[in-house]
């Protein structure tokens, strides 16, 4: 089927190309001329024929804008798909503005990364049935192969909402690796803490793909010498404790996970420096100057 297909970064691009070998038409649009295949958007609407479908794959922050300017060529029966990492309560306004002007929305938490070209996305899709059922050759291309790997997960919204528990889960798998890690790091007794990480690949109880990938990072760097421990973070674990605190459910994990990374960024805590200073002050215990 055809496809419009609206940011052609390391995500979109490699959708593209997992859409064409499959045998789908897509018509791609991106910012970067040396990227695209059509100029604007406008050329990208009139290359499709009605009822056109249309996959956002831009950044957080320029979805809005940039949904807002493709409804302006799109029309009556057109459908909009979402399938960045947009937080799942922007979705519903959003799906209420184009439907006044008859337009479709699905939203799609995209799970992959880099690799997803070569092994498939995992798609978890919100919105009315029909839509989805449009999209389902799209939808089964872009997929893993094999019985998983897609849910239609509820109506608008939901995709993004299961995409973000999902990214609040990856914080915290990733931190518990991590902090066995450092634990085996500092060890006086294991010496070959690489070997350690590969032999959990197989036989394991805690054998996963993250597993797979710290192994992968350590065989590039075995001491994760040339990182800095900086992580960043682009606001799907802070919208999992926000849902978190508005249901009142205890995500002691992720949201323990969540603070390590703002902790990474501090050279220095302004908060333990307070700590410091009343064990000082209560205890006349001794603290260390910069
Ligand atoms: O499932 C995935 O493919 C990843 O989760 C992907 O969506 C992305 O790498 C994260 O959004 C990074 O999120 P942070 O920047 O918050 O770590």
């Amino acid at each position: 089927m055809q496809l419009g297909l609206v940011g052609l970064g390391r995500m979109g691009g490699n959708m593209r190309e997992r859409l064409r070998a499959a045998g789908h038409e897509v018509v791609g649009f991106d910012r970067n001329a040396e990227l695209s295949d059509v100029a604007t958007l406008a050329e990208l609407a009139d290359k499709l024929e009605s009822p056109r479908a249309v996959w956002v794959m831009v950044p957080a922050g320029v979805t809005d804008a940039t949904i807002d300017e493709l409804a302006g060529v799109l029309g009556e029966g057109d459908i909009i798909i979402d399938g960045g990492n947009s937080r799942f309560s922007d979705d519903p306004p959003r799906a209420e503005r184009l439907g006044e002007q008859g337009i479709g929305y699905l939203d799609v938490g995209v799970s992959g990364g880099v690799w997803g070209r070569q092994n498939g996305y995992a798609l978890m899709v919100g919105g009315a049935q029909e839509h989805v059922e449009r999209l389902m050759p799209i939808f089964e291309a872009l997929k893993p192969e094999g019985e998983f790997g897609f849910v239609h997960a509820g109506p608008v919204g939901a995709g993004h909402y299961a995409k973000m528990v999902h990214n609040g889960i990856e914080y915290g798998l990733m931190h518990a690796y991590a902090e066995g890690y450092e634990l085996l790091a500092k060890s006086e007794l294991v010496t070959n803490v690489p070997g350690v990480f590969k032999s959990w690949r197989e036989g394991t109880v805690v054998r996963s793909w993250l597993l797979d990938l710290l192994d992968r990072a350590l065989d590039e760097d075995p001491e994760l010498a040339e990182l800095s421990s900086y992580t960043e973070d682009t606001g799907e674990g802070r919208w999992t404790v926000d849902e978190a605190v508005r249901l009142a459910v205890p995500l002691n994990v992720i949201t323990a996970s969540l603070f390590a990374r703002f902790a990474s960024r501090q050279d220095d805590s302004p908060a333990m420096k307070a700590v410091a200073a009343l064990r000082q002050q209560f205890g006349g215990h001794a603290v260390r100057k910069r």
